[in-house]
């Protein structure tokens, strides 16, 4: 009998690389994000990226950072995580395990929340020190939703398509 492979992926690089690629249909020039949802026994049940709203044109509304409210990106951009709570149709999210390129905002931590996911793991922390982030946080660890950092092995995965 022959042995089995030995350099498949493990789960984590499974589900972070999936949430990456994801993040790479974002058409943000800043920073893009990509989120994958998955039940508790390692099964996908949902993805998504940082992207404006169904009927709301990528080439007509802004993605700048500054400016007046009503002419950047921030009022109109739906978040990954919130995208990929949104596209699950399958019923109940309870439990359920998150990974985030970048780590949730206050208004996803709440969404997060209130889908009843239970775990969060996420690449970036790269906004940590602000606000949103560290509400995130106070609800995550009030509400008793575990979070952790993704802990990156350096493999490098190459796809041609
Ligand atoms: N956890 C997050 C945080 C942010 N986003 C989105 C929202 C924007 O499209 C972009 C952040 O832009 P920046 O301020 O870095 O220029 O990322 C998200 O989807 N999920
Ligand atoms: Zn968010």
């Amino acid at each position: 009998m022959s042995d089995k492979r030995k350099d498949y992926i493990s789960w984590d690089e499974y589900f972070m690389g999936v949430a990456m690629l994801s993040g790479m249909r974002s058409k943000d020039p800043n920073t893009q994000v990509g989120a994958c949802i998955v039940s508790k026994d390692n099964k996908i049940l949902s993805m998504g990226y940082n992207g404006l709203p169904r009927g709301c044109s990528d080439d007509e509304f802004p993605w700048c950072r500054e400016g007046d409210p009503l002419d950047n990106k921030y009022i109109y951009t739906a978040h990954s995580e919130l995208n990929a709570i949104l596209n699950y149709r399958g019923g109940s999210l309870e439990n359920a395990k998150i990974y985030v390129t970048l780590f949730p905002c206050n208004e996803c931590a709440k969404a997060i929340i209130q889908a009843g996911i239970t775990t969060v793991v996420y690449d970036d922390d790269k906004y940590a020190t602000s606000a949103s982030v560290i509400a995130s946080k106070r609800m995550f660890d009030a509400a008793g939703v575990r979070y952790y950092r993704y802990q990156r092995t350096g493999r490098k995965i190459e796809i041609t398509l």
